[in-house]
């Protein structure tokens, strides 16, 4: 392993600058264009055995993993990221490639966006940690807080893929060195989705520029998350069986052959969304958001239910109560 210094140089040489940048890393501070005068700030942090395993990613996959992880939480406030910066904690006796083929896995996702690799910092430590922090900017902010009564409840991306990848591999359905369509098949898909979330990162400013009056991300669990709007808004959450058995139909060629490696019997479509929770495994970092009842929706937003005067912070399944079940790193 070469010192801090040279690996930060190497680093240097395959992280994007980003448009918006005015002074990029190797200062103590990094300097980014904000010409709205206000800026999007969010931070998430990717821990070794928490939220990957070094034998079930690639080095790249867990970049890109935990650029995808910020990224979305800036569009889920309406905006586009100018720049990330990332801390990380690398084992002693690491390996310098593999560390620098997480960070070209991280910045070309990060490259994709305009935004740019500004900074960060390097220590050592037990567990592998990347710990990112993302700036943005927006033209309209979207909160967690405005949804009312009568608007629609819309997703963009997928939900309930994630958690089928990561069951298999727990599972030990699938070998975690095997990689694309014509190795895996129907697992190809919940598995690349588990390693990197496919997130139409444009919807978030879409949904804005539409009206959209809440947003968020799916980390942890379409019901809790969905929980979390209706907290901040005052209201209550409707999901609609019949919409949600729509996607769950359109994931049945791949769905039917990874259900029967996850131990949950024979279910029908319906008892598949009550019983095994499938949009509440998490980590689909789909974006929910709310909108007027009046508008169009944008694509790629899918209307799934509706937002009501019920009980504040309830989500409901038709009229039964939808469980608000999720990831919560501290209840484990
Ligand atoms: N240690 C902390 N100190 C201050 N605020 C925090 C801390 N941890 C979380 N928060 C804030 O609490 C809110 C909810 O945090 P949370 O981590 O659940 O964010 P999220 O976007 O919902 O989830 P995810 O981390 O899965 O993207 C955020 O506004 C976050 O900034
Ligand atoms: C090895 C391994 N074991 C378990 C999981 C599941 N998992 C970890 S964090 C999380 C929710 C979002 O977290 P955060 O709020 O930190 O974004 C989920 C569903 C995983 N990804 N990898
Ligand atoms: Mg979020």
């Amino acid at each position: 392993m070469s010192s801090e210094a040279q690996l930060i140089a190497r680093m240097r040489e395959v992280l994007p600058e980003g448009v918006r940048t005015m002074l990029g890393s190797g200062d103590d501070c990094a300097l980014v264009a904000a010409p709205e005068g206000s800026f999007l700030v969010t931070t998430d942090a990717l821990v070794e055995g928490q939220h990957f395993r070094r034998d079930w990613f690639t080095p790249g996959e867990i970049g890109a993993r935990a650029a995808v992880q910020n990224l979305v939480d800036i569009a889920a406030c309406g905006g586009s990221a100018s720049g990330l910066v990332v801390a990380m904690v690398i084992p002693p006796g690491s390996d310098e490639d593999w560390i620098l083929e997480v960070v070209s896995g991280f910045g070309s996702e990060v490259a994709k966006t305009g935004a740019g690799v500004i900074g960060g910092d390097i220590t050592s430590g037990r567990d592998f940690t990347l710990a990112v922090t993302a700036f943005g900017y927006c033209d309209r902010l979207v909160t967690r807080a405005q949804a009312k009564p009568g608007d629609v409840i819309a997703y963009a991306g997928d939900i309930g893929v994630s958690g089928v990848g990561l069951a298999l591999l727990q599972n030990h359905v699938v070998n975690p060195a095997l990689r694309g369509a014509e190795a895996l098949g129907f697992y190809h898909y919940p598995l690349s989705f588990y390693r990197v979330p496919k997130v139409p990162l444009q919807a978030g400013p879409i949904a804005a520029n539409a009206g959209a009056t809440a947003m968020i991300d799916v980390s942890d669990g379409l019901g809790i998350d969905l929980s979390r709007i209706a907290k901040a808004s005052k209201v209550s959450m409707r999901l609609s069986r019949s919409l949600l058995k729509n996607i769950v139909d359109e994931h049945q060629p791949w769905l039917d052959v990874a259900l029967k490696h996850l131990d949950v019997g024979q279910l029908n479509t319906c008892e598949l969304v009550e019983k095994i929770g499938l949009f509440n495994r998490g980590e689909d970092h789909a974006l929910l958001a709310t909108f007027p009842s009046d508008i169009n929706v944008p694509p790629p937003f899918r209307i799934i239910g509706d937002v009501t005067g019920g009980e504040v912070g309830t989500v409901m399944l038709d009229d039964e109560p939808y469980p608000a079940g999720g990831w919560d790193h501290l209840q484990r």
